[in-house]
């Protein structure tokens, strides 16, 4: 369990956390989401006792980083897998790291073997790609076999493959009772991942909620309709209150009801109906609603539009599927 209280740090005037309290648990993945500067890398730094806070704490199952006698044991982390000695082997950098944190040498063969990195565990570091450096970073997290993992965009830059394995790592961790706390810029990663979520705007708290809990209040869900007798289901509709939007291809949205309600108003009026479906829009979406007015540089949607909401990052980093997942999915 690592528990926040109060965290703040100030660089000059500039608040980079503002007073963040909150609860990382164990036997679970917690997602940790904020926009670009929101302050996440440093209240990890901070939870790693490698910045001070100008005030506030941060215990881990209970006590301060510093007093906690071999931290690797408690805590491992993934914040910057370059970090690495390039000149040493993938062996000779968790040996050190092993040997100043008296862990046993049989771990180093045990962690190389657990990321899948025994075959060039003698490379030198230096010409491992991203991926493998990813892996032997979470090696090195994984190497005093602690019980609260925190990884900093560990996915980052992964092909499917390593993204699919880190997801399935950091599953097994939890389900093993572990606390895990991830940061993430890939929305449709985190959905796919996280069972809870912190997300932070400025430096303060904006949630902190389950993720299906998340979306829901963060977003619209709505219920999709598509029937070959359209007018006269337009007019069942009209007539039983409900507000129908036309969403292009003949298909009709309808808010503030359910699959049920709508299947049972069509049935009763004997109307062929070829697509009945409940929609939640996307995390991404209801992250970028929640975190609107909490982006510190965002591009506007024109030069006549300084209100417009922030452009979303360009490229795969979001991830975004059409229509999004359904909280089934989830
Ligand atoms: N050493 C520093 N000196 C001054 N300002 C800093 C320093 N480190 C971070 N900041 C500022 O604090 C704020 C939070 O930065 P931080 O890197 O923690 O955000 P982040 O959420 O991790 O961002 P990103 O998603 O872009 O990595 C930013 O405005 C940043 O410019």
């Amino acid at each position: 369990m690592i528990e926040l209280e109060g965290l703040t740090k100030r660089y000059g005037t500039k608040t980079a956390v503002d007073h963040l309290s909150f609860q990382v648990r164990p036997g679970m993945i917690t997602g940790f989401l904020g926009p670009n500067g929101a302050g996440k890398s440093t209240t990890m730094r901070m939870m790693l006792d490698l910045d001070n806070p100008t005030s506030g704490t941060v215990r881990i199952d209970g006590r301060h980083y510093r007093e906690l006698d071999e931290p690797l044991k408690y805590i491992g982390a993934l914040l910057d897998a370059k970090a690495m000695h390039g000149g040493r082997s993938a062996y000779n950098n968790l040996l050190c790291l092993a040997q100043s944190n008296r862990i046993p040498e049989r771990r180093v063969g045990e962690v190389l073997d657990l990321v899948g990195l025994t075959a060039v565990a003698r490379k030198k570091s230096k010409g491992f790609s991203l991926g493998m450096g990813q892996r032997l970073g979470i090696a090195s997290a994984l190497l005093g076999d602690p019980e609260i993992l925190m990884f900093d965009e560990p996915v980052n830059g992964l092909d499917p493959e390593g993204i699919h394995w880190i997801r399935n790592l950091m599953k097994a961790l939890a389900s093993e009772g572990r606390t895990i706390f991830v940061s993430s810029h890939l929305m449709s990663e985190m959905a796919l991942t996280a069972d809870h979520l912190i997300v932070i705007g400025q430096g303060k708290l904006l949630a902190d909620t389950s993720m299906a809990d998340f979306i829901r209040q963060n977003s619209r869900s709505f219920v999709r309709l598509r029937s070959p007798q359209r007018e006269r289901l337009l007019d069942v509709l009209h007539e039983n209150g409900f507000v129908a939007v036309e969403s292009g291809n003949g298909t009709l949205e309808i808010d503030g009801t359910t699959t049920e309600a709508l299947g049972e108003l069509a049935a009763a009026h004997q109307l062929v109906l070829h697509e009945l479906s409940a929609q939640q829009a996307s995390l991404e979406e209801a992250f970028m609603q929640m975190t609107a007015g909490a982006v510190e540089y965002h591009a506007h949607g024109g030069a006549g539009d300084p209100g417009a909401p922030p452009a979303a990052p360009p490229g795969p980093q979001w991830g975004a599927r059409a229509g999004g997942p359904t909280t089934e999915e989830l």
